[in-house]
């Protein structure tokens, strides 16, 4: 690669985790890709949409493999996967990865999806790619190394694994979408460097479009940020415009936005973001824009600014409402004195300068609000740069002069405005349909961001992030450093106190790119069909505020030493896995230092995101399953010792069953690895046996005890007319599922009811998986013909039974079990993002039974549901039980909600 580690490239973010698969739209194009291929050619080039061309697709590898490479040599490089946003400062780049390997279907996939019907309705006539967005700026006086970056990384021919880049294609004309001045001044160069041709988009169109989108797709985008304190808003779509746009680059766009591609300029201000960095460059001597305004933080403006007090004699102003410290002129104070430049320091005028500016533009967008009734500024562009001071003193100015009318909203994508815009001005990626659902953030750590100049391209490859995250450790706290929070006293009449406390360091430019992830598209999520109100719905139970998030940090710094142990031992113990182990631990131990410094760094974050951050930062090391040992063997243990259980529960009545059965499957939910009070348990005694002390223990009535409601519905209410069809979220590999949930998915076959089991699509603790469902329930079907029968009605016995030759043929038909993926990959559930196999399954069903602390307490204690939901949990954590229910660790929650 050209652009290693040297020069100042900017990496905004690096490569991601493995993202949730993307599986629908596969064989959608194939059968359609002849009549998408005449369409094509009859339209212009620019109006294509996304089309993979999977003719002569071929599996690159062994089919053994999990994700077997799919190499698509038809496939043009028509699909772009870059654009940039060239301006007068800085290059912005925005770039569009594809997962690398489009996940095979199993069987089992094949046959839910054609039982529900997925194959024929709810086409996307033009789907859209899954992959993942990165964002990345360099500086434009440092062309080079944007064209080096772009090279090396083959982003213009559609990124190093495209297949044309493969097979060594050379398209004759490439096109790229560009805005900013640099499309037009650098278009040749870029031919001749690269040879591609930059299609130009307007620049406030691509700013415009660029919020448009961030502000509709992205949930935690916009916030406040005043007196030092952030705060995210919740936008609603349908109350967003108008509203004002205040682009601060080199220069400020002052834009009123009316609707998406409607908008007018209403005005700007040469005194922008290139201003302070120009000016502050001639008077400080400061080699980079950084440098410049780490120095404010330790400046003093009054040795500069004139005050009001200055010209008083200490006095306010009061009867036109200004303080003594009021700023009366910016640099006044320097107009009176025999003094040389060299005579004041330099942080006080950076500061100076940096205040000037802010509050300046602070007050022409006011000015511009005013004139045409608008309540709402957005403030985008590079010089917030995310900084405290500069948001605060904005902020102050439009608050102060609108009296509190008006609001400055700032964005986390502040400065990528225009290249988004720019990238979506790509029809053919068809990310005009996208929607909220569809993008799934991630903090992946393998941006380089050390100390405040950051080297090099993005650290794609395993060893590279690896090795980043040991020259990360031994520069110690950098990335941990506080962010400075110059908390501006205000006096509350039109003064601003200099800073009390502006901290030491300045978060580094590439540290403060931890507050953006990588944005993943998977085009195959969606939201869960059967959510009473998706708009009022919020998975986590619990706020993660300051102290709450104080004690999940102990609680998984703690268990990280175990986690690292099992995970290095899950990939057989090599030096390898010992390394990735040690990359692994510094770098979640490095996100959640960050968080707690600031618990809103990631927009806002619940303990389901939280604990998903964990499994993805395993999966960003390659840790593909930590648990798989201890899952097998529970596995192994309860399938032994369920014959004798299901005996157990036939020679019941009924009534006495429907309690038994409940009971289990809250006794079996002890088996939590993410639990340490449980953990401690499991050194005490074998699985079986713990299974039977806690059981035994089972006490109603339990905490929350719906259980005579529910039996009434499912034994009288229902008794001639079951349930049509259930979905059970299922928890825990081992006694969980086998003992708890399975035996509960059996009656209700029984009952007549067909049955979705709902399982993770990816590993998370010891949570079972929708791959690993199907051998469970085929080894538990050899003992019971219920299951066997319904198991085999849901196709999930095709390769399992193979071989097993018995009676089937002439048993009757019975309802079916199925297995669908939930599409996450983590130990709680957000209902807005599901996988469209489980939005499919929902469409017919009409009873959820939600097991386990994390889909039931942590996150959806208080969903609502279109049907009838029963959450099942045991509390095994001390802290949430007397939060949720005043109650003590082992209680147990039957929840039962009918809709009436
Ligand atoms: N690392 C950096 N290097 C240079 N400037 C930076 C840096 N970080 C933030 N800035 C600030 O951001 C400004 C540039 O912002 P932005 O990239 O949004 O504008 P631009 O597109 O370059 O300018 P314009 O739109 O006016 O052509 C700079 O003028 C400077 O004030
Ligand atoms: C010239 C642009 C649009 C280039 O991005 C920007 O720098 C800007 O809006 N400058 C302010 C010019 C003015 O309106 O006075
Ligand atoms: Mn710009």
């Amino acid at each position: 690669m050209a652009a290693n580690n040297s020069g100042s490239i900017q990496e905004e973010l690096g490569e991601g985790g493995t993202g949730v698969k993307r599986e629908a739209e596969e064989e959608e194009s194939t059968s359609s890709s002849a009549a998408q291929a005449t369409a094509t050619a009859m339209l212009p080039r620019s109006s294509s949409r996304p089309q993979l061309d999977l003719s002569g697709a071929a599996i690159h590898g062994t089919l053994e493999e999990r994700d077997p490479t799919i190499l698509l040599p038809n496939q043009s490089d028509d699909i772009s996967h870059l654009a940039l946003d060239i301006g007068g400062s800085l290059i912005k780049l925005i770039y569009f990865s594809r997962h690398a390997e489009l996940s095979t279907e199993d069987k089992r996939k094949i046959s839910t999806k054609r039982r529900l019907g997925m194959f024929n309705g709810g086409r996307r006539s033009y789907p859209i790619l899954g992959g993942r967005l990165h964002f990345v700026k360099f500086e434009t006086e440092k062309l080079n190394e944007c064209l080096d970056f772009i090279s090396s990384k083959q982003l213009h021919r559609g990124g190093v694994d495209s297949p044309s880049w493969r097979s060594g294609a050379q398209p004759d004309d490439i096109l790229i979408k560009a805005t900013g001045g640099g499309a037009y001044k650098y278009a040749d160069l870029f031919k001749e460097r690269l040879g591609v041709s930059l299609e130009k988009e307007d620049e406030m169109d691509c700013l415009v479009a660029g919020a448009n989108f961030l502000l509709k797709a992205i949930r935690h985008e916009a916030f406040t940020h005043m007196d030092g304190h952030k705060e995210y808003v919740q936008i609603d779509q349908n109350d967003l415009f108008p509203f004002l746009l205040v682009n601060v680059g080199s220069g400020v766009s002052i834009i009123k936005v009316d609707g998406h591609g409607k908008f007018q300029r209403v005005s700007g201000t040469n005194v922008g973001g290139g201003t302070y960095w120009g000016l502050g460059r001639l008077m400080t001597k400061c080699k980079s824009f950084d440098e410049l305004l780490e120095l404010s933080q330790r400046g003093d403006n009054s040795t500069i600014d004139m005050l009001v007090g200055d010209i008083y004699g200490g006095l306010d102003y009061s009867k036109i409402g200004l303080s003594a410290s009021t700023i009366a002129s910016s640099f006044g104070k320097t107009i009176s004195e025999n003094k040389e430049l060299s005579d004041y320091r330099p942080e006080d005028i950076s500061l100076s300068l940096l205040r000037m500016i802010s509050y300046n533009i602070g007050q022409i967008s006011y000015l511009n609000a005013l004139r045409y009734g608008l309540k709402r500024i957005f403030f985008g562009g590079f010089f917030i740069r995310g900084h405290a001071y500069t948001m605060d003193t904005i902020s102050f100015a439009v608050n102060f002069w609108s009296k509190g009318e008006a609001q400055a909203m700032f964005l986390r994508h502040e400065g990528f405005l225009g290249a988004l815009g720019a990238f979506m001005s790509y029809e053919k990626h068809g990310l005009d349909d996208l929607r909220i659902h569809h993008l799934v953030e991630r903090f992946p750590m393998g941006a380089p961001y050390v100390g405040g100049k950051i080297h090099g391209p993005p650290l794609g490859d395993l060893n590279e992030k690896i090795s980043w995250m040991e020259k990360f450790v031994q520069k110690g706290t950098q990335i941990i450093a506080p962010v400075p929070m110059g908390v501006p006293a205000t006096t509350g009449m039109g003064g601003f106190e200099r800073p009390t406390s502006k901290g030491d360091i300045l978060r580094s430019d590439a540290s403060a790119a931890l507050n953006v992830g990588v944005l993943h598209l998977v085009p195959t999520l969606d939201v869960f069909p059967l959510l009473e109100d998706p708009k009022t719905y919020e998975p986590n139970t619990i706020d993660l505020d300051q102290d709450e998030f104080k004690y999940w940090f102990k609680i998984l710094s703690d268990h990280l030493p175990d986690l690292v142990d099992k995970a290095v031992a899950s990939e057989g113990g090599t030096d390898d896995a010992k390394r990735r182990g040690d990359a692994f631990s510094h770098a979640f131990s490095a996100h959640l230092a960050r968080l707690m410094e600031e618990p809103a760094a990631y927009g806002k974050f619940g303990l389901a995101n939280l604990l998903e951050l964990r499994e993805e930062c395993l999966r960003e090391f390659q840790f593909v399953d930590a648990y798989i040992s201890i899952k097998q063997r529970e596995n192994e243990a309860s399938l032994a010792v369920l014959p004798d259980l299901l005996m157990e529960l036939d020679s019941m009545n009924e009534e006495a069953r429907l309690l038994a059965l409940i009971e289990g499957v809250l006794a079996a939910n002890i088996f939590d690895w993410g639990s340490r009070a449980c953990v401690e348990l499991y050194h005490k005694g074998t699985i079986i046996e713990i299974y039977r002390m806690s059981r035994k223990k089972m006490q109603r009535p339990w905490r929350i005890d719906d259980f005579d409601m529910f039996k009434k519905r499912m034994l009288t209410d229902r008794k001639d007319q079951p349930y049509k069809r259930a979905l059970l979220f299922v928890d825990n590999s081992g006694a969980d599922v086998v003992l708890g949930m399975l035996p509960l998915a059996r009656e209700l076959l029984r009952h007549g009811s067909e049955v979705v089991l709902v399982a993770n699509s990816l590993p998370a603790l010891n949570d079972v998986t929708a791959n690993e469902l199907p051998e469970i329930i085929a080894e538990a079907s050899k003992h019971c013909g219920i299951l066997r029968k319904a198991a085999e009605a849901g196709g999930l016995l095709v390769d399992a039974m193979a071989g097993i030759q018995d009676d089937l043929k002439d048993a009757p038909e019975s309802v079916p079990l199925m297995v669908v993926e939930n599409g996450c990959g983590s130990p709680c559930i957000d209902f807005r993002q599901v996988s469209s196999e489980l939005a499919a399954a929902a469409k017919d069903a009409d009873l959820l039974i939600l097991e386990g602390m994390g889909r039931s307490l942590h996150t959806n204690l208080n969903a609502r549901f279109k049907c009838d939901a029963l959450k099942l949990a045991m509390v095994k954590n001390q802290r949430l039980a007397e939060k949720l229910f005043n109650g003590n660790i082992y209680d147990c929650i039957c929840k039962f909600e009918p809709v009436s």
